[in-house]
């Protein structure tokens, strides 16, 4: 690692962090330490992401923060080593977030993180999310890195509340995996779908969020 990466990778060195992350940034900071100390060793990241966690992993995470919902639930389907949930869950104290993942290893790692971050809002649940499926909805369910839009879309759709919404964070093809994705949510009575272009900490680095808004009632 290289010492621009290396201090890229430091929440100090990254401006605008706190503004990001608000009242969020110190647990993101210790969510950040435990990841660069263990993430590894657990098989969690990569050796090459580890000198750039805080910015492509943790802050890449917020950006799907402005199209939370005001108040209520969310899911964080495929959470892996806690990417977006548990900043999600650090900088919105006020929603309740279920982290589902299948892996045990993955799970005990989601627990541990949620107990030394004091997370009261969070709880993890061992599973696919087809598992839930009629069993729980969500007034959002966000992923990332989880599964190609047209799939993701079948795995998760029935978790998402009446007014609710999936947030799916993508890379460069989210508007070719949204148009492919188009006779699936067709047929699931899904909406169509938008895809913001967020750019974190406005230094031109931009990750892309699809949104796809349950409208109606059921
Ligand atoms: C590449 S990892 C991404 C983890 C994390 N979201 C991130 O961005 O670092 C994909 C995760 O999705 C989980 N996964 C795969 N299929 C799933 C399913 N059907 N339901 C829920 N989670 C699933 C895997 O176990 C894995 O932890």
């Amino acid at each position: 690692m290289s010492a621009t990466e290396a201090a890229e990778s430091e929440p100090e060195a990254t401006p605008g962090s706190r503004e990001v992350l608000g009242a969020g940034y110190d647990a993101c900071v210790a969510y950040y330490e435990l990841l660069r100390r263990h993430g590894e060793e657990r098989g969690l990241v990569g050796p090459r992401e580890l000198g750039r966690l805080w910015t492509r992993h943790v802050l890449n995470s917020a950006a799907v923060l402005p199209y939370l919902p005001g108040s209520g639930s969310v899911a964080d389907v495929g959470s892996g080593a806690g990417l977006p949930g548990v900043v999600l869950a650090a900088v919105r104290p006020d929603l309740t977030v279920t982290l589902i993942e299948p892996m045990e290893r993955r799970v005990e790692w989601l627990e541990l993180v949620a107990a030394e971050l004091s997370l009261t809002n969070v709880s993890v649940v061992q599973g696919q999310a087809q598992e839930l499926h009629g069993k729980a909805r969500f007034d959002a369910v966000t992923a990332r890195a989880v599964a190609a839009l047209d799939k993701l879309v079948t795995w998760t759709w029935p978790l998402v509340a009446p007014g609710g919404a999936l947030l799916a964070m993508k890379g460069q093809r989210a508007a070719a995996e949204l148009e492919a994705a188009g006779s699936t949510l067709r047929r699931l009575g899904a909406g169509a779908g938008v895809v913001h272009d967020v750019d974190v900490l406005g230094d031109g680095d931009v990750t892309r969020v699809v949104e796809i808004r349950r409208v109606g009632g059921r």
